[in-house]
């Protein structure tokens, strides 16, 4: 995993968009399109805001998400609802190209699950999962000591006990998120300070998920100076 500093929560947004601005044309270029799995939270609906007036050929860019509130579509919890806002429903990306994982509409979460796992399958390739990270070292929705840090064989579990509001979520496990050719967490803040050195430090999985991100090509982590505060040096 390589470790990224940056001056502070602001340069790391910034230059993350780059960074990936930089990605997108490269895979555009390359294969003719790009697939990233996105991912909620503060940091992460900040960088897409950030994508908003850069320079990407979004025809040919298709969005899932590494995790989802199983709330309703409308939800203001939802994240796709808060990706819409933040960038979606301001670039010219195809309805088509947009994947949300399953809203709650009264189907039962594990059979959102299973259509979530469907999903995956039939978007074949990511070529970036981008993640958060809590300051309990959780990725996505998978959380140290809950069911589906290693669900063997599925790609997208139900989560029935968030401790982070709302309790029910939809979420990648560790195989679909290693699947992805890139894995890149973004990460800022002194509270996270502790996770970081803890993900870092080879943890199991169980007490630190965000240890266990490691995409096919490359695994990168995103941090401003405050959350890389505990890595020595070498160790970043
Ligand atoms: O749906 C979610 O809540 C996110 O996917 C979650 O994994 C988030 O990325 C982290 O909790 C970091 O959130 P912050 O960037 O707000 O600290």
């Amino acid at each position: 995993m390589t470790v990224i500093v940056h001056a502070d929560r602001a340069a790391l947004v910034a230059q993350t968009a780059d960074r990936l601005v930089a990605l997108l044309a490269e895979l555009v270029a390359a294969q003719g399109r790009a697939t990233i799995a996105v991912t909620g939270g503060s940091v992460g609906i900040e960088l897409l805001a950030e994508l908003a007036d850069r320079e990407v050929d979004w025809q040919r860019v298709v969005v899932t998400w590494s995790d989802e509130r199983y709330v309703a579509a409308e939800s203001p919890d939802r994240n796709a609802r808060q990706a819409r806002e933040a960038l979606l429903d301001a670039v010219p990306i195809p309805a088509a190209n947009v994947r949300e994982l399953p809203a709650d509409d009264g189907t039962p979460l594990a059979e959102a699950a299973t259509a979530g796992t469907a999903l995956l399958r039939e978007l074949g390739t990511i070529d970036l999962t981008l993640l958060g990270m809590g300051p309990d070292a959780h990725i996505a929705s998978l959380f140290p000591g809950l069911p589906g840090v290693h669900e063997p064989g599925v790609a997208v579990i139900g989560v029935t006990d968030s401790p982070k509001p709302p309790p029910a979520r939809l979420s990648f496990t560790v195989d679909a998120i290693n699947a992805s050719d890139r894995v890149w967490l973004i990460v800022a803040g002194a509270d996270k300070a502790e996770a970081v050195r803890l993900a870092r430090s080879g943890a199991a999985a169980e007490t630190a998920p965000a240890g266990t991100a490691a995409g096919r090509l490359e695994t990168i982590m995103l941090l401003d100076a405050e959350a890389a505060a505990l890595l020595e040096e070498d160790g970043r």
